[in-house]
């Protein structure tokens, strides 16, 4: 299997290129050259376990891999979940499902890619002896994720980009506390958005990121998304039979990689019905959904703070196969929305996307509702799935544990959500450093603290 850039300027590549890119070195996203059809597939991997079908899965993509190799990265991958099931489907109702996908290490669906891709990485680094260094930005659950993902990995150091004071105490703690000397928490005064801006400039300038040895751990890396496509189709065969293919999956929307994911696996066969993006008041996606236009907003901080993004960067994908797979026009639209901050799609088609859109106000009563109703805890991110349901029966992809938000479920509920590992933290020391968002800066600390 190669890859090819969604701009279209640069040569495919086999998958662990792909992987140790992060981003192509045109500024696009890398894509499968073809997506596989699983159809012929989907009745024997219907009984697999998580890391057998995680495994079944990554062979038709990680084909440059050692196939014994592989696997054993997968078995280690899903070793450190906290459910045996490592993604349970929990039954609100007849037709209200829950994917709960917070049972790793850091409590966020991120843990699913995450800990995969530090093996890659470690993988890589033993097959070709060179150091890396990671470079990511957060709303909150990337940073948490890779970090944990990375921790201990000889040759690699880590740095994340943050918006400080917009992500809740408890994710920084996540990464400020490990006591490791090569994790860097980078804190901008800023946006995720001004930080995943400043990022993907860094990823554009070749010399530095060979010089560095540098690699992305966000949902720009097709790994990433690959990794996430796996726990749509293990949710989808633990549905009743019945219900499968008319099931909507609910997915709480930011940087857009966790619906893409669910949506490419549609495009390899898998006949999911169709995907609610569910935004806060960061409602880009929404409006774009509603309206066909692409329109940037200003970032207004929520109380779903990992989803306070505008600039989705996972959208370019989506663009690339919506404009019929034309890298010429995935560029010129990029550059009409870089330097105009809107586009408007001629004769846009949804397809099977819907959207809805939820502010402050309607997360907290939706926190209360649903635990009134089903006695059940969702965090804030996840709230934001129920709003206006589509039709049908519905799956909500639960995105992170309560647990890492207990002000807001405070102020809507009167129980206990304490996680043990995040109790743990709170003796820790927090270490973290201050850098200006802009390219310059932060390559120049990377430079500072890169490997001896
Ligand atoms: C808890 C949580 N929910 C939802 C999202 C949104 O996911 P995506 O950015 O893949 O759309 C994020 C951040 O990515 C998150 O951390
Ligand atoms: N919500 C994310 C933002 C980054 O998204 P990614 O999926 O592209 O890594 C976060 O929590 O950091």
């Amino acid at each position: 299997m190669q890859y090819i850039s969604t701009r279209g300027q640069v040569p495919p590549v086999d998958f662990s290129t792909a992987v140790a890119h992060g981003l192509a070195p045109d500024g696009g996203l890398y894509l499968p050259e073809t997506l596989p059809d699983l159809k012929p597939k989907l009745a024997d991997w219907a009984d697999l376990s998580y890391p057998q079908l995680c495994d079944a899965f990554f062979s038709l993509f990680a084909t440059d891999l050692d196939r014994a190799e592989l696997s054993a990265m997968i078995e280690r991958s899903y070793q450190n979940f906290d459910h045996a099931e490592i993604a349970p489907v929990r039954k609100l109702s007849d037709s209200l499902y829950v994917l709960e996908l917070f049972h790793g290490p850091t409590l966020a669906f991120k843990d699913f890619a995450l800990q995969l891709l530090g093996n890659f990485y470690e993988a890589q680094i033993a097959r070709t002896g060179k150091p890396i260094s990671v470079l990511g930005a957060t709303s909150g659950d990337t940073g948490a994720a890779a970090i944990h993902g990375l921790l201990g990995k000889k040759g690699v150091r880590t740095f994340i980009l943050y918006p400080d004071g917009r992500i809740s105490p408890l994710q920084e703690r996540q990464m400020t506390c490990t006591g490791a000397d090569n994790v860097f928490p980078l804190a901008i005064k800023g946006s995720f958005d001004d930080a995943q801006a400043a990022m993907k400039t860094v990823f554009e300038d070749r010399e530095f990121a060979d010089e560095i040895g540098l690699s992305a751990v966000n949902s720009i890396n097709l790994a990433r998304i690959l990794a996430q496509c796996v726990y749509y189709l293990y949710s989808f065969y633990r549905l009743p039979a019945a219900l499968r293919e008319q099931t909507t999956f609910v997915v709480p929307t930011g940087n857009f990689g966790n619906v893409l994911a669910g949506w490419l696996l549609q495009r390899m066969g898998v006949p999911i019905k169709g995907f609610r993006v569910a935004t806060n008041q960061n409602d880009i996606l929404h409006r774009l959904f509603q309206t066909g236009t692409y329109a940037l907003g200003d970032v207004a901080p929520s109380v779903a703070p990992s989803m306070d993004i505008q600039v989705a960067s996972n959208f370019e994908r989506f663009i690339y196969y919506a404009e019929g797979c034309d890298p010429d026009k995935v560029r010129a639209i990029m550059q009409t929305f870089k330097s105009s901050g809107q586009y408007t799609f001629e004769n846009f088609d949804p397809g099977t996307f819907s959207s809805s859109r939820t502010d402050d106000a309607g997360i907290a009563s939706i926190i209360s509702e649903v635990y009134r109703k089903y006695s059940y805890v969702v965090d804030p991110h996840t709230a934001c799935g129920f709003t206006d349901l589509p039709e049908g029966p519905n799956l909500i992809l639960a995105t992170a544990h309560p647990a890492k938000f207990p002000d807001t479920i405070a102020e809507a509920l009167s129980v206990d959500s304490t996680h043990p590992s995040l109790e743990a933290l709170k003796a820790k020391e927090v270490v973290k450093h201050f850098v200006e968002p802009t390219p310059e800066a932060i390559k120049a600390f990377m430079r500072e603290h890169k490997q001896a």
